[in-house]
């Protein structure tokens, strides 16, 4: 029998399946990792934005959680929506429970259509108890400001706020994304030792909707599998900019990404290989 690899996500359900735990699942299988969920809260969300946000009960959190570990076990859990400052302190308990030393954060605080989906109340909890369990953390440039205090328009500043986020934070690596940034989206990854950049071709499209959740999946996979921090991230890189580039057209607001693309590309190159 083959062996599974298995990735958690720990994050909110977007009922327009683009973003947080539908962005990650579907991101998991498209990289052949086995994909479970703990949900931290249910938006009721499209493409044209956030319209309820219901948050579940710390206990109904606590144990999905526990329900997966147990039994199925991790080999890598990632973060999203946490919502809520108990939320945050629920799982760095866990994490540290059961080491789970393959951790990825994606700090997610604002959707793009504005509505907030971390509490301010939470952002020190944020800094103090999960950064200094992350294997990788992996803002935006608005999310790095907030946790950093800096403020980043600069490769420059990217790559202070990183810094920071590994030496000041605690976390043991730092993507800081250059989505928000203008010209050409380029990441910059820390590792605690060398920086590292990644640089794509912009595309002008309203469809990236989820495009940090799946980025911050595509690593959380591919840990799961063993691949080195640089490889998953150079994976995420290709990943995400091949599901921008092969937009689907869903919906009339931010609509999301392209799930299938990284694989199709595979199966095209396999083809073409025969
Ligand atoms: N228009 C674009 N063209 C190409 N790459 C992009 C574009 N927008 C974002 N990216 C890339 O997508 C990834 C996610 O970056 P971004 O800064 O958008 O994250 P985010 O704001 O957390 O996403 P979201 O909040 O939508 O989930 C990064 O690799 C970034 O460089
Ligand atoms: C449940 C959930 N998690 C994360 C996001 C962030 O994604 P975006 O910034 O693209 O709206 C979201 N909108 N909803």
């Amino acid at each position: 029998m083959e062996r599974v690899c298995k990735a958690l996500t720990i994050a909110g359900s977007d009922s327009g399946g683009g973003a947080g735990i539908q962005a990650d699942l579907k991101t998991f299988q498209m990289l052949e990792v086995y994909g479970m969920s703990a949900i931290t809260a249910v938006t009721a969300q499209n493409t044209l934005g956030v319209h309820g946000i219901y948050d579940l009960p710390l206990e109904g959190i606590q144990k999905q959680l526990e329900a997966v570990i147990s039994d199925i076990g991790v080999d890598a859990v990632k973060t999203g929506m946490l919502s809520q400052p108990a939320v945050i302190e629920l799982v760095a308990d866990q994490v540290s429970k059961y080491r789970l030393d393959k951790l990825v954060v994606d700090p997610v605080m604002i959707a793009k259509g504005g509505a907030s989906l971390l509490a301010e109340s939470a952002q020190h909890a944020l800094r103090t108890r999960l950064l200094p369990l992350a294997a990788v953390v992996t803002p935006n440039i608005p999310e790095a400001e907030v946790i950093t205090g800096l403020q980043v328009s600069t490769l420059a500043d990217m790559k202070e706020a990183a810094l920071r986020l590994v030496e000041q934070f605690g976390a043991k690596a730092a993507v800081v994304k250059g989505g928000h940034s203008q010209g050409e989206p380029t990441d910059v990854l820390y590792d605690g030792d060398t920086f590292h950049l990644f640089t794509e071709q912009r595309y002008e499209t309203r469809h990236t909707h989820g495009t940090g959740c799946t980025f911050s999946a595509v690593i959380t996979a591919e840990l799961a599998k063993g691949a080195r921090l640089l490889e998953a991230v150079q994976t995420a890189k290709r990943f995400i900019t091949l599901a921008i580039r092969n937009e689907l057209g869903i919906g009339a607001g931010h609509g999301p990404t392209n799930h299938w693309a990284y694989w199709r590309e595979g199966q095209t190159r396999a083809k073409e290989q025969r």
